[in-house]
């Protein structure tokens, strides 16, 4: 069964924007240079290839919203995080591609 569901990035720019969620919430699992190129303030970058290491920095005591580029990577991690006994996790469909344009009107590629 799985502890993940993906969450449309309309209903994550409206938690975004209700000041509902924190850096400790928001993991991007991009690379240092995607995060450069655009990042959301109030997030966390820890890359996906560097998840198994940091597990120790991944709050496991609140909803977790995982992010990448375009939603890709992010739904392999919520697969892994699961499988290492994190039950509440939401991989943000369309990534960050669709909240930029959504949260600031940015035309991420
Ligand atoms: O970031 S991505 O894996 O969706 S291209």
């Amino acid at each position: 069964m799985n502890n993940w569901s993906d969450l449309e990035p309309e209903l994550f720019v409206e938690l975004l924007r209700s000041g509902q969620l924190d850096a400790e919430q928001i993991i991007d699992v991009r690379e240092e240079a995607e995060w450069e190129y655009y990042h959301l303030e109030q997030s966390s970058l820890i890359p996906m290839n560097t998840i198994p290491d940091r597990l120790h920095e991944l709050a496991a005591d609140k909803t977790l919203y995982i992010v990448c580029a375009h939603g890709v990577r992010s739904a392999a991690v919520c697969h892994f995080l699961q499988q290492k006994g994190y039950d509440s996790l939401r991989n943000v469909a369309g990534g960050m591609a669709a909240i930029a344009s959504l949260y600031d009107g940015f035309q991420y590629d």
